[in-house]
Protein backbone atom coordinates (compact mmCIF):
# COMPACT_ATOMS: atom_id res chain seq x y z
CA UNK A 1 0.00 0.00 0.00
CA UNK A 2 1.44 3.21 -0.92
CA UNK A 3 0.08 5.56 1.57
CA UNK A 4 0.28 2.90 4.42
CA UNK A 5 2.32 5.27 7.06
CA UNK A 6 -1.06 7.28 7.64
CA UNK A 7 -2.68 6.68 10.41
CA UNK A 8 -6.41 6.46 9.94
CA UNK A 9 -8.67 5.94 13.03
CA UNK A 10 -11.41 3.41 12.78
CA UNK A 11 -14.89 4.23 12.42
CA UNK A 12 -16.29 5.11 16.00
CA UNK A 13 -18.75 2.59 17.30
CA UNK A 14 -21.56 4.84 17.14
CA UNK A 15 -24.41 4.84 15.39
CA UNK A 16 -25.31 7.59 13.07
CA UNK A 17 -28.31 5.64 10.87
CA UNK A 18 -30.15 3.11 12.38
CA UNK A 19 -33.05 1.48 10.61
CA UNK A 20 -34.96 -0.99 12.61
CA UNK A 21 -36.96 -3.27 11.28
CA UNK A 22 -37.94 -1.17 8.32
CA UNK A 23 -40.55 -1.87 5.46
CA UNK A 24 -41.41 -0.04 2.82
CA UNK A 25 -44.61 -0.43 0.71
CA UNK A 26 -46.31 1.57 -2.21
CA UNK A 27 -49.39 1.64 -3.41
CA UNK A 28 -50.30 -0.41 -6.60
CA UNK A 29 -54.01 -0.16 -7.90
CA UNK A 30 -55.82 -1.18 -5.09
CA UNK A 31 -53.11 -3.11 -3.29
CA UNK A 32 -49.73 -2.36 -1.77
CA UNK A 33 -46.53 -3.49 -3.50
CA UNK A 34 -44.15 -4.64 -1.01
CA UNK A 35 -40.17 -3.85 -1.27
CA UNK A 36 -38.24 -3.02 1.54
CA UNK A 37 -39.27 -5.63 4.92
CA UNK A 38 -37.29 -6.48 7.99
CA UNK A 39 -34.25 -4.07 6.94
CA UNK A 40 -32.50 -3.68 10.30
CA UNK A 41 -29.00 -1.68 9.93
CA UNK A 42 -26.53 0.86 11.56
CA UNK A 43 -24.51 2.87 9.74
CA UNK A 44 -21.64 3.78 12.55
CA UNK A 45 -20.06 7.54 12.70
CA UNK A 46 -17.59 7.69 10.76
CA UNK A 47 -17.89 4.41 8.63
CA UNK A 48 -19.07 3.94 4.76
CA UNK A 49 -21.79 1.43 4.06
CA UNK A 50 -22.56 -0.02 0.72
CA UNK A 51 -26.00 -0.94 -0.50
CA UNK A 52 -25.71 -3.71 -3.47
CA UNK A 53 -28.83 -5.74 -4.65
CA UNK A 54 -30.43 -6.59 -7.90
CA UNK A 55 -32.54 -3.86 -9.78
CA UNK A 56 -35.53 -3.20 -7.89
CA UNK A 57 -34.29 -4.65 -4.53
CA UNK A 58 -35.00 -1.34 -3.03
CA UNK A 59 -31.35 0.11 -2.32
CA UNK A 60 -32.61 3.69 -3.36
CA UNK A 61 -35.87 3.30 -1.69
CA UNK A 62 -33.60 2.77 1.75
CA UNK A 63 -31.65 5.69 1.21
CA UNK A 64 -34.96 8.02 0.18
CA UNK A 65 -35.78 6.81 3.90
CA UNK A 66 -32.38 7.90 5.29
CA UNK A 67 -32.42 11.42 3.21
CA UNK A 68 -35.91 11.74 4.59
CA UNK A 69 -37.81 11.94 1.41
CA UNK A 70 -40.05 8.79 2.24
CA UNK A 71 -41.08 7.60 6.02
CA UNK A 72 -41.10 4.02 6.35
CA UNK A 73 -44.19 1.99 6.03
CA UNK A 74 -43.11 0.17 9.21
CA UNK A 75 -40.41 -0.11 11.49
CA UNK A 76 -37.65 2.94 12.77
CA UNK A 77 -35.57 4.84 10.79
CA UNK A 78 -32.90 7.22 13.13
CA UNK A 79 -30.23 9.56 12.54
CA UNK A 80 -28.50 10.57 15.57
CA UNK A 81 -31.13 8.73 17.82
CA UNK A 82 -33.60 11.09 16.52
CA UNK A 83 -36.79 9.86 14.03
CA UNK A 84 -35.77 10.82 10.66
CA UNK A 85 -38.75 12.95 10.14
CA UNK A 86 -37.59 14.93 6.73
CA UNK A 87 -34.68 16.15 4.76
CA UNK A 88 -32.21 17.40 7.16
CA UNK A 89 -28.98 19.80 6.63
CA UNK A 90 -26.78 16.97 8.26
CA UNK A 91 -27.25 14.34 5.56
CA UNK A 92 -26.82 14.93 2.14
CA UNK A 93 -27.67 13.45 -0.91
CA UNK A 94 -25.62 13.24 -4.10
CA UNK A 95 -26.80 11.79 -7.40
CA UNK A 96 -25.67 9.75 -10.51
CA UNK A 97 -27.16 12.35 -12.77
CA UNK A 98 -25.52 16.27 -12.76
CA UNK A 99 -27.04 18.44 -9.98
CA UNK A 100 -24.97 21.42 -11.17
CA UNK A 101 -26.75 24.65 -12.06
CA UNK A 102 -25.31 25.69 -15.52
CA UNK A 103 -25.27 29.47 -14.79
CA UNK A 104 -23.40 29.09 -12.15
CA UNK A 105 -19.55 28.40 -11.80
CA UNK A 106 -17.90 26.18 -9.73
CA UNK A 107 -17.34 28.24 -6.89
CA UNK A 108 -20.50 29.55 -7.25
CA UNK A 109 -21.68 25.78 -7.85
CA UNK A 110 -20.06 25.15 -4.03
CA UNK A 111 -21.03 27.91 -2.42
CA UNK A 112 -24.69 27.55 -3.24
CA UNK A 113 -25.54 25.66 -0.12
CA UNK A 114 -23.34 28.03 2.14
CA UNK A 115 -25.23 31.15 1.02
CA UNK A 116 -28.78 29.31 1.24
CA UNK A 117 -27.94 29.12 4.88
CA UNK A 118 -27.09 32.45 5.20
CA UNK A 119 -23.01 31.90 6.07
CA UNK A 120 -20.92 35.16 5.98
CA UNK A 121 -19.46 36.05 2.31
CA UNK A 122 -15.73 35.46 3.95
CA UNK A 123 -16.44 32.20 5.94
CA UNK A 124 -18.26 31.58 2.23
CA UNK A 125 -15.47 31.87 0.56
CA UNK A 126 -12.53 30.48 2.70
CA UNK A 127 -14.45 27.03 3.06
CA UNK A 128 -15.29 27.18 -0.85
CA UNK A 129 -11.90 27.47 -1.76
CA UNK A 130 -10.79 24.69 0.84
CA UNK A 131 -13.83 22.43 -0.94
CA UNK A 132 -12.66 22.77 -4.73
CA UNK A 133 -9.02 22.18 -3.77
CA UNK A 134 -10.64 18.98 -1.96
CA UNK A 135 -12.07 17.97 -4.73
CA UNK A 136 -9.26 18.83 -7.26
CA UNK A 137 -10.87 21.30 -8.53
CA UNK A 138 -8.80 24.49 -7.39
CA UNK A 139 -7.57 25.58 -11.13
CA UNK A 140 -11.48 25.13 -12.58
CA UNK A 141 -13.31 27.29 -10.02
CA UNK A 142 -14.29 30.02 -12.45
CA UNK A 143 -15.44 27.32 -14.82
CA UNK A 144 -18.74 26.78 -15.93
CA UNK A 145 -20.26 23.23 -15.88
CA UNK A 146 -20.39 23.15 -19.67
CA UNK A 147 -16.53 23.28 -20.05
CA UNK A 148 -15.68 20.57 -17.49
CA UNK A 149 -15.88 16.69 -18.07
CA UNK A 150 -18.32 14.29 -16.57
CA UNK A 151 -15.81 13.50 -13.61
CA UNK A 152 -15.21 16.69 -12.87
CA UNK A 153 -18.91 17.91 -12.66
CA UNK A 154 -19.29 14.85 -10.28
CA UNK A 155 -16.52 16.43 -8.15
CA UNK A 156 -18.20 19.83 -8.13
CA UNK A 157 -21.42 18.10 -7.08
CA UNK A 158 -19.22 16.36 -4.03
CA UNK A 159 -17.76 19.76 -3.15
CA UNK A 160 -20.88 21.42 -3.16
CA UNK A 161 -22.55 18.50 -0.88
CA UNK A 162 -19.45 18.69 1.47
CA UNK A 163 -19.33 22.56 1.85
CA UNK A 164 -22.12 22.58 4.66
CA UNK A 165 -20.15 20.05 6.81
CA UNK A 166 -22.96 17.52 6.65
CA UNK A 167 -22.55 14.65 9.30
CA UNK A 168 -23.11 11.66 6.40
CA UNK A 169 -23.30 12.04 2.80
CA UNK A 170 -26.15 9.75 1.03
CA UNK A 171 -24.39 8.78 -2.42
CA UNK A 172 -27.08 7.41 -4.76
CA UNK A 173 -24.86 5.76 -7.88
CA UNK A 174 -23.02 8.90 -7.81
CA UNK A 175 -20.23 7.31 -10.31
CA UNK A 176 -22.70 5.17 -12.12
CA UNK A 177 -22.62 7.29 -15.66
CA UNK A 178 -18.48 7.89 -15.68
CA UNK A 179 -15.86 6.15 -17.42
CA UNK A 180 -13.83 3.25 -15.71
CA UNK A 181 -10.84 5.35 -15.45
CA UNK A 182 -12.85 8.68 -13.85
CA UNK A 183 -14.47 6.63 -11.43
CA UNK A 184 -11.57 4.63 -9.84
CA UNK A 185 -10.25 8.19 -9.64
CA UNK A 186 -13.17 9.39 -7.99
CA UNK A 187 -13.60 6.27 -5.66
CA UNK A 188 -9.87 6.79 -4.25
CA UNK A 189 -10.57 10.40 -3.95
CA UNK A 190 -13.94 9.78 -1.85
CA UNK A 191 -12.48 7.22 0.30
CA UNK A 192 -9.42 9.51 0.95
CA UNK A 193 -11.97 12.48 1.90
CA UNK A 194 -14.36 9.95 3.67
CA UNK A 195 -11.29 9.36 5.78
CA UNK A 196 -9.95 12.79 6.28
CA UNK A 197 -13.23 14.23 7.74
CA UNK A 198 -14.89 11.53 9.22
CA UNK A 199 -17.39 11.67 7.10
CA UNK A 200 -20.34 8.98 7.36
CA UNK A 201 -21.84 7.55 4.42
CA UNK A 202 -24.45 5.24 2.82
CA UNK A 203 -23.43 4.09 -0.92
CA UNK A 204 -25.87 2.80 -3.48
CA UNK A 205 -24.11 0.76 -6.27
CA UNK A 206 -24.39 -1.90 -8.80
CA UNK A 207 -20.47 -2.03 -9.12
CA UNK A 208 -19.38 -5.02 -7.15
CA UNK A 209 -15.82 -3.66 -7.12
CA UNK A 210 -17.36 -0.31 -6.27
CA UNK A 211 -18.78 -1.68 -3.04
CA UNK A 212 -15.68 -3.46 -1.87
CA UNK A 213 -12.95 -0.89 -2.59
CA UNK A 214 -15.48 2.26 -1.30
CA UNK A 215 -17.04 -0.03 1.75
CA UNK A 216 -16.41 -0.42 5.12
CA UNK A 217 -18.92 -2.74 5.03
CA UNK A 218 -21.59 -4.30 2.31
CA UNK A 219 -25.27 -4.64 2.62
CA UNK A 220 -26.59 -7.19 0.13
CA UNK A 221 -30.38 -6.08 -0.28
CA UNK A 222 -33.46 -8.95 -1.16
CA UNK A 223 -34.90 -8.95 -4.29
CA UNK A 224 -38.59 -9.03 -2.78
CA UNK A 225 -39.16 -7.95 0.38
CA UNK A 226 -37.07 -9.69 3.37
CA UNK A 227 -34.06 -9.28 6.05
CA UNK A 228 -30.64 -8.27 4.39
CA UNK A 229 -29.41 -10.95 2.31
CA UNK A 230 -25.63 -10.34 4.02
CA UNK A 231 -23.95 -7.93 5.65
CA UNK A 232 -20.22 -7.92 4.86
CA UNK A 233 -17.05 -6.58 6.92
CA UNK A 234 -14.71 -5.32 4.39
CA UNK A 235 -11.15 -6.98 5.46
CA UNK A 236 -9.03 -4.75 3.85
CA UNK A 237 -7.09 -1.58 5.40
CA UNK A 238 -9.34 1.59 6.15
CA UNK A 239 -6.66 3.46 3.84
CA UNK A 240 -6.62 0.92 1.31
CA UNK A 241 -4.94 1.47 -2.21
CA UNK A 242 -6.79 0.73 -5.27
CA UNK A 243 -3.92 -2.30 -5.74
CA UNK A 244 -6.06 -3.97 -3.36
CA UNK A 245 -8.43 -4.89 -5.92
CA UNK A 246 -6.12 -7.17 -7.77
CA UNK A 247 -5.68 -9.46 -4.88
CA UNK A 248 -7.20 -12.94 -4.15
CA UNK A 249 -9.01 -12.16 -1.28
CA UNK A 250 -10.80 -8.87 -2.87
CA UNK A 251 -11.86 -11.32 -6.35
CA UNK A 252 -13.18 -13.98 -4.15
CA UNK A 253 -15.30 -11.53 -1.89
CA UNK A 254 -16.39 -9.81 -4.86
CA UNK A 255 -17.44 -13.55 -6.27
CA UNK A 256 -19.21 -14.11 -3.04
CA UNK A 257 -21.40 -10.71 -3.62
CA UNK A 258 -22.17 -11.56 -7.33
CA UNK A 259 -23.15 -15.10 -6.13
CA UNK A 260 -25.89 -14.09 -3.03
CA UNK A 261 -27.02 -11.37 -5.97
CA UNK A 262 -27.44 -14.14 -8.58
CA UNK A 263 -29.13 -16.69 -6.64
CA UNK A 264 -31.01 -13.74 -4.11
CA UNK A 265 -29.65 -15.71 -0.59
CA UNK A 266 -27.02 -14.93 1.02
CA UNK A 267 -24.30 -15.64 4.10
CA UNK A 268 -24.86 -15.22 7.47
CA UNK A 269 -25.65 -11.57 7.61
N1 LIG B 1 -42.45 6.46 -5.04
C1 LIG B 1 -42.66 5.24 -5.52
N2 LIG B 1 -43.91 4.82 -5.84
C2 LIG B 1 -44.12 3.58 -6.29
N3 LIG B 1 -43.16 2.65 -6.47
C3 LIG B 1 -41.91 3.03 -6.19
C4 LIG B 1 -41.58 4.33 -5.69
N4 LIG B 1 -40.25 4.39 -5.48
C5 LIG B 1 -39.75 3.19 -5.83
N5 LIG B 1 -40.75 2.38 -6.25
C6 LIG B 1 -40.58 0.99 -6.69
O1 LIG B 1 -39.83 0.32 -5.71
C7 LIG B 1 -38.99 -0.65 -6.31
C8 LIG B 1 -37.59 -0.47 -5.81
O2 LIG B 1 -37.07 0.72 -6.37
P1 LIG B 1 -35.61 1.25 -5.99
O3 LIG B 1 -35.33 2.35 -6.94
O4 LIG B 1 -35.53 1.52 -4.54
O5 LIG B 1 -34.72 -0.04 -6.30
P2 LIG B 1 -33.17 -0.12 -6.57
O6 LIG B 1 -32.68 -1.36 -5.89
O7 LIG B 1 -32.50 1.15 -6.20
O8 LIG B 1 -33.18 -0.33 -8.14
P3 LIG B 1 -32.11 0.04 -9.27
O9 LIG B 1 -30.88 -0.75 -8.92
O10 LIG B 1 -32.74 -0.42 -10.53
O11 LIG B 1 -31.89 1.53 -9.20
C9 LIG B 1 -39.15 -0.48 -7.82
O12 LIG B 1 -40.04 -1.48 -8.27
C10 LIG B 1 -39.78 0.88 -7.94
O13 LIG B 1 -40.60 0.96 -9.08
Amino acid sequence: MSTAARTVPAARDTSYLSFSEVGMSFPDGNSAKHILSGITLDVRHGETVCLLGASGSGKSTLLNIAAGFLTPTTGTALAEGRAIDGPAADRVMVFQEDATFPWYTVAQNVAYGLRARGTDRRDREARVAEMVELVGLGDAAGSYPRQLSGGMRKRCDMARALAVEPEAILMDEPFAALDVMTKERLQVQFRRIGLDRGLTSLFVTHDLEEALFVGDRVAVLRKGPGPLLALVDVPFPRDRDVSVKTTPEFQQLRRRLGEYIANNHGGPS
